[in-house]
């Protein structure tokens, strides 16, 4: 079996006749992992999930799933795909009856209903007495965890999530994020999920997607700077910032078109040598236990960027907020969105 579940290429989607909001020339997502996506509001990960939950049909190109080319009509997605949206709508009868209604569509029986309900109840930490009450007695925190539940109950391949944790508390959030790591290892639940919670998020993906105006890359060291460019003649073209500081970019496509730039820490003298650098302050450190890593914030006059660094550098390098470090960048291997 193979260990790739999605193969996306050449993705185009567009809302009616509107402007293309996402394009993905190649993505794959690997069995049993546990994809973030992030992004600012309107990048396109919402729509990136109804693709992948085969909710919404793509303009162009193709999306495999394990192995076969899949539709919105796909007998083999229907039932091993499912979708939580960010604001998820509970029928209006009991919570048993909200979290049965999935599984009598699949055909699954009276005994094993019960036992398969309580078990995603208590994956959400919710008692099997909740199976009363109704929807509208619920708090938004619990409603969430509820409509997870129904989901969980499914056992599903594949568990899409939208924002899960966005109008929660902090308890729920924390649930939440236990039920999604207990159906993966439980399961083998692939699960993508949508958040604007970078914590949260780092502790419950295996891999993070950054995604902008549609694009969608590793998360990283790579950051969006926006334009405008200005051209220094000779075909150079900068971007100039209120200290005085200067990035070097290729030819932009339009003046204020946004690069996608990687920076490094010119930590030792041969690290970036050669090329330009900025010199900026570190602002805070988030630990990405998964990866061992730590994504630092620095501050460059007014643009903020993150560099990713092996977690054991930070002390090496005494990286602490307020620190002014270099970072350097190579202009030849920046893109324009
Ligand atoms: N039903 C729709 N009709 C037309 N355009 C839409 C529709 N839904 C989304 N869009 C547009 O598609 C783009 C991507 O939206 P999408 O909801 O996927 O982004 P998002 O990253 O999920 O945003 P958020 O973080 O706010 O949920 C945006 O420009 C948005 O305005």
């Amino acid at each position: 079996m193979s260990s790739v579940i999605y193969r996306v290429s050449d993705l185009v989607y567009a809302y009616d006749s509107g402007p293309r909001v996402l394009e993905v020339p190649e993505l794959e997502i690997t069995r049993g992992t546990v994809t973030g996506l992030v992004g600012p509001n309107g990048s396109g990960k919402t729509t990136l999930l109804k693709l992948l939950a085969f909710v919404q049909k793509p303009v162009a190109g193709e999306i495999r799933f394990k192995g076969r080319p899949a539709s919105t009509f796909s007998e083999h997605v229907r039932f091993a795909v499912t979708f939580l949206p960010q604001t998820p709508y509970l029928l209006k009868r009991s919570v048993y009856g909200n979290i049965a209604y999935g599984l009598r569509l699949r055909g699954v029986t009276t005994e094993d209903m019960d036992r398969r309900i309580e078990r995603a109840l208590a994956l959400v930490g919710l008692p099997f007495d909740v199976c009363r009450r109704r929807p509208d007695s619920l708090s938004g925190g619990q409603a969430q965890r509820v409509a997870l539940a129904a989901r969980l109950a499914l056992e599903p391949e594949v568990l899409l999530l939208d924002e899960p944790t966005a109008s929660v508390d902090v308890e729920s959030a924390r649930l939440i994020q236990e039920a999604v790591l207990a159906a993966r290892q439980v399961h083998g639940t692939t699960v993508v999920v949508a958040s604007h919670d970078l914590q949260w998020m780092h502790a419950v993906s295996d891999r993070m997607l950054q995604m902008y105006n549609g694009r969608v890359w590793e998360a990283g060291s790579k950051n969006v700077v926006p334009g405008p460019w200005h051209s220094a003649g000779e075909g150079r073209w900068e971007k100039h910032l209120p200290g005085g500081q200067r990035i070097h970019v290729p030819a932009p496509p339009v003046a204020d078109a946004s690069a996608l730039i990687e920076f490094g820490l010119a930590k030792t003298p041969t690290a970036g040598a050669g090329l330009p650098t900025l010199s900026g302050k570190v602002t805070h450190l988030v630990l990405e236990p998964k990866r061992q890593t730590v994504a630092v914030t620095v501050t460059v006059d007014r643009l903020t960027l993150t560099v990713r660094v092996a977690d054991h550098e930070v002390e090496q390098h005494g990286l602490l907020p307020g620190k002014r470090i270099p970072l350097f960048y190579n202009p030849g291997t920046i893109v324009f969105l």
